[in-house]
């Protein structure tokens, strides 16, 4: 088939950031089989045209085709073109005919083994091409998302960081020694990793530099440890031994995926609310992007671990799930606290509060320290817009920050 569209073409580099754009352009468009018969797009530019092939993986965005607008991303494109790198190419069509570019994503989803064609939203195309010469790939199974949470054992941390290698992961060279030029880490809280500069490796305890090896040699890694034991600096470091391209860093709430420059697990892999069980989640990480996102990972960072419930169910940390067992490889526990180094009162009672063992003393004491509140100590919170909110005094007023949206509704 052939006919004339707007098409804007934009190239993205090989993480799939966008690098280039031209401005949409009267082009002919074309879609022919080669000799192998595949299907390649043509696009008639000059000075030369533009052929790519429409294999997975390909990305059709196909719903408002029937208002004369068809968009399409190709993933790692090595053209005739561009023959460096591998590419990234985004096309947007538009055309006042929008019976071809109906025509067009129906018969290159078709030519692609995909299924019918939905009227509305993007047209995921299965990643097996069934004229390619390559096998198909598997498309994402339950198995790869297989989650099932156990009875639940005594947890042994609260705080903690799994690392996902796959053996897969080819690390950067090892680091030269000597510190980058940049300033140097704030103590104290998990704020922004990925805006702190890289770590270098060589200045880590040797927990912290076993936790590195791991994750070099390729395995899944688990690591926890008290407040101020270094996770975070182990994080930078493990973060800058690994290629930013394929490595996703991800949090379990939004709050911790801000402060890691990354997202939530969620949205990395998918899954919506992760409701609908283990096959509906496994259908939905294996559509469009998300999909592109698992095959690209060449590593998974996962930051905080909280407790996880289903429904009223009892709440259980994924490390009490067989799955755990079956992933995860090695387990490093930080055991040297750097924080509160020369208080040791005060690292025991952060350890036991850690674990829930802290006495009611302790506890009292602690309280004893926070700043006073407005009104009778036993007073519930004040909810904020009943007009009841009073800011305590000499007050400081805080502000409420919360990682779900259920909370800021009812807040
Ligand atoms: N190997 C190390 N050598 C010297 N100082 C270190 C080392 N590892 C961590 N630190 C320092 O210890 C302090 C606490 O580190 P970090 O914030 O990484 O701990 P954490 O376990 O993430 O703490 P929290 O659980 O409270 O978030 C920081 O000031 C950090 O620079």
């Amino acid at each position: 088939m052939r006919f004339t569209a707007k098409v804007k073409v934009e190239q993205g580099d090989a993480s799939g950031s966008f690098v280039a754009a031209q401005p949409p352009k009267e082009t002919m468009v074309e879609l022919c089989r080669d000799a192998c018969g595949l299907h390649t797009l043509v696009l008639h530019t000059k000075p030369r045209p533009l052929a790519l092939p429409c294999k997975a993986p390909l990305v059709l965005y196909g719903g408002s085709a029937a208002q004369g607008r068809l968009g399409m991303r190709f993933l790692a494109v090595k053209t005739e073109a561009w023959r460096s790198v591998p590419r990234c190419v985004q096309l947007t069509l538009t055309s006042a005919d929008a019976a071809a570019l109906c025509g067009l994503r129906d018969r290159l989803h078709a030519c692609l083994g995909g299924g019918p064609v939905k009227a509305s939203g993007h047209v995921p195309v299965p990643t097996g091409s069934k004229t390619s010469a390559q096998p198909p790939r598997r498309p994402l199974a339950a198995r790869d998302l297989n989650v099932t949470v156990s009875e639940p054992r005594p947890a042994p941390s609260l705080a903690s960081t799994c690392f996902f290698g796959g053996g897969q992961v080819k690390p950067r060279p090892a680091a030269s020694g000597s510190r980058p030029a940049s300033s140097a880490v704030s103590s104290g809280s998990r704020r922004s990793v990925a805006s702190r500069p890289c770590q270098g490796v060589t200045d880590l305890s040797p927990e912290q530099q076993r936790a590195v090896a791991l994750v070099r040699a390729g395995k899944n890694v688990f690591f926890t440890g008290c407040a101020g034991t270094g996770k975070s600096r182990l994080l930078a470091a493990i973060m800058s031994v690994l290629p930013p391209s394929t490595t996703f860093v991800t949090a379990s709430t939004g709050l911790a995926a801000c402060a890691l420059g990354g997202t939530t697990i969620h949205a990395f892999a998918g899954v919506g609310r992760a409701e609908g069980g283990i096959d509906a989640m496994a259908a939905r990480a294996g559509l469009g992007e998300s999909a592109q996102r698992w095959r690209r990972a060449a590593a998974l960072i996962i930051d905080e671990l909280p407790p996880v419930t289903r429904g009223s169910g009892r709440r259980a940390f994924c490390f009490q799930s067989p799955a755990w067992e079956r992933c995860v490889q090695a387990s490093v526990v930080l055991s040297r606290v750097y924080r509160q180094a020369g208080d040791e009162g005060f690292i025991a009672l952060l350890g036991r509060l850690r674990v829930g063992a802290a006495t009611a003393a302790e506890l009292e004491e602690l309280q004893r320290r926070c700043a006073p509140r407005a009104g009778p100590a036993d007073a519930p919170d004040p909810a904020p817009g009943t007009g009841a909110f009073a800011p305590p005094p000499p007050a400081v007023l805080s502000t409420h920050l919360f990682t779900h949206r259920a909370d800021v509704d009812a807040a």
